[in-house]
């Protein structure tokens, strides 16, 4: 009969201390010397550990969120194609970025794909085909004639934007802070569109700064979720009671997303009563037959009604996938948008001359004031576009590098090969500020986006990025 020795906790810890430092030593010798990418050129420390990310992302000085310009760095000193880490290969080379993005067969990379806190939505979907069948019948809610419902909604909120600022700041002499402000605009545009209840922070007291607060500190643990996953999921399971004690301003975002899912279970509520809650079904909320091109039909009232008329299948249509691909609007559009306007204000205001340029083509279009022409005819003033466009060239709001893999074929670039499923990345921050293509990148210069020059500038400006995996918000 076997004797079994009990063993003391002191033993017990030595022996999980080997255990690991064991583990550590063979993965560590794995990745540099049989690793399929142990060839390709790198940092040592970098092929052997993701701790050397977390340090760019996080610890380097001189502030945190170094990493994008760590990567730069590399590839000035290792070349166009790096491995930035273990298991991922960065490439620096404008022309190759619609090789890498324009595919429809990339994946997204799992293992950072859940950072925004939305797991079931488009933007954290992995498998291509997926992603496919997700985005499409969100299209028509995003697409041109999308965005003339989406019109009126502008207008009604800029007004109460206008007329806050009027009587809250101008009359009374105090500061606006514009990015508040901003940030309160762009959110209630989005829950008024996305979910046709406003958030009404335009209404709140100072614009509800905390809002603001909130939206600039989602992105701030990013490089620690990308390495501990899991976080995300224990915030969204802990009670709201323990999150406000936590950090109450993140309460008031996990609040807003149950908000949202209590819109959710209701909508899918209705449609079980009306008993159209099965997948497959491709009618609208007004009766409306799915035509062929879904981006050429008018969009449904809500983005949960536009998810539950789909003919996705009804795994699809569950209370935690909607709510994730609702409330992932508010991550990915308020703080971007309110950002790039906030960025417009400082560089107009910085460069008197086209602030000039841009206020006179304003008032030829606009001889009242108080008349907003349709935003078709604002779209063509030459001045005001290269404005915008120069503004999100300079300061591009979405700096992450989005990690796709082709998990049926390898890759070829210039004489490497890429071994299939190797999850790559560019960085739009480099090819934005890249001196060959932008000259002096660091000056705010519209004129890139006027005349002759306009053609080499809109081919390589790329804010809302490019491919199956752009910006849905985009237009
Ligand atoms: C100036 C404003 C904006 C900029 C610069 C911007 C930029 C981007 C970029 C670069 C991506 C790709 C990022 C990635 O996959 O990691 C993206 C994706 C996305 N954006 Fe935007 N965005 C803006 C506004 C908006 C708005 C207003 C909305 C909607 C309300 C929105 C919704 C989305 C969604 C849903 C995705 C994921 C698309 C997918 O994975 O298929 N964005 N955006």
């Amino acid at each position: 009969m076997p004797s079994f020795v009990p063993l003391s906790w002191t033993s017990c810890v030595l022996l999980a201390t080997a255990s690991l430092v064991a583990y550590t030593l063979i993965l560590t010798i794995h990745r540099l010397f049989f690793h399929p990418l142990r060839k390709f050129p790198g940092p040592v420390l970098a092929a052997a550990t993701y701790w050397y990310e977390f340090y760019h992302d996080l610890i380097a000085r001189p502030f945190p969120g170094q990493g994008v310009y760590n990567i730069e760095r590399l590839h000035q000193r290792y070349g166009p194609i790096v491995r930035i880490s273990p298991d991922e290969l960065s490439v620096s080379d404008p022309d190759w970025f619609d090789v890498l993005y324009k595919s429809g067969r990339r994946n997204k990379w799992a293992k950072n794909s859940k950072a925004n806190g939305s797991p079931g939505s488009i933007a954290s979907t992995v498998p291509y085909q997926l992603h496919r069948a997700r985005r499409a019948p969100l299209g028509p809610f995003f697409s041109k004639r999308g965005i003339d419902n989406l019109e009126i909604i502008i207008r009604q909120k800029v007004d109460q934007l206008t007329h806050g600022i009027e009587e809250g700041y101008m009359n009374r002499g105090r500061i606006l802070p514009v990015g508040v402000a901003f940030t309160a605009l762009t959110l209630d545009v989005i829950s008024d569109y996305c979910f046709g209840q406003s958030w009404r922070c335009l209404s709140a007291e100072d614009f509800a700064p905390e809002w603001k607060r909130v939206m600039t500190s989602l992105f701030e643990p990013v490089p620690i979720v990308k390495q501990f996953p899991i976080l995300v999921r224990i915030m969204e399971a802990l009670p709201l009671k323990v999150i406000q004690r936590l950090d109450p301003d993140m309460a008031l975002f996990h609040g807003g997303k149950r908000e949202v899912q209590k819109q959710v279970e209701r909508v899918i509520a209705e449609y079980e009563d009306r008993g159209t809650g099965g997948g497959g079904l491709a009618k609208s909320s007004v009766g409306r037959e799915t035509k062929t091109d879904p981006d050429e039909q008018a969009p449904a009232r809500t983005i949960f009604h536009t998810v539950m008329d789909s003919s996705l299948p009804a795994e699809e249509k569950t209370v935690p996938r909607i709510t994730d691909e609702a409330y992932v609007m508010v991550v990915a559009g308020g703080e971007t948008t309110a950002k790039t306007l906030t960025n417009i204000m400082f560089h107009l205001l910085t460069n008197p001359e086209w602030l000039g340029r841009v206020r006179d083509e304003l008032d030829s279009v606009m001889p009242d004031r108080n008349v907003l022409p349709h935003y078709g005819v604002i779209e063509q003033l030459p001045c005001l576009g290269a404005c915008i466009k120069e503004t999100l060239r300079i300061s591009a709001p979405v700096t992450n590098r989005v990690q796709v893999l082709d998990a049926e074929h390898e890759l070829v670039y210039n004489d490497w090969v890429i071994p299939k499923e190797t999850p790559m990345s560019m960085s739009v921050v480099s090819i934005h500020m890249d001196p060959q293509i932008f000259k002096n990148p660091y000056k705010f210069d519209p004129s890139r986006f006027l005349g002759e020059q306009a053609k080499v500038s809109n081919a390589y400006y790329m804010p809302f990025h490019r491919g199956f995996r752009n910006c849905l918000g985009m237009k």
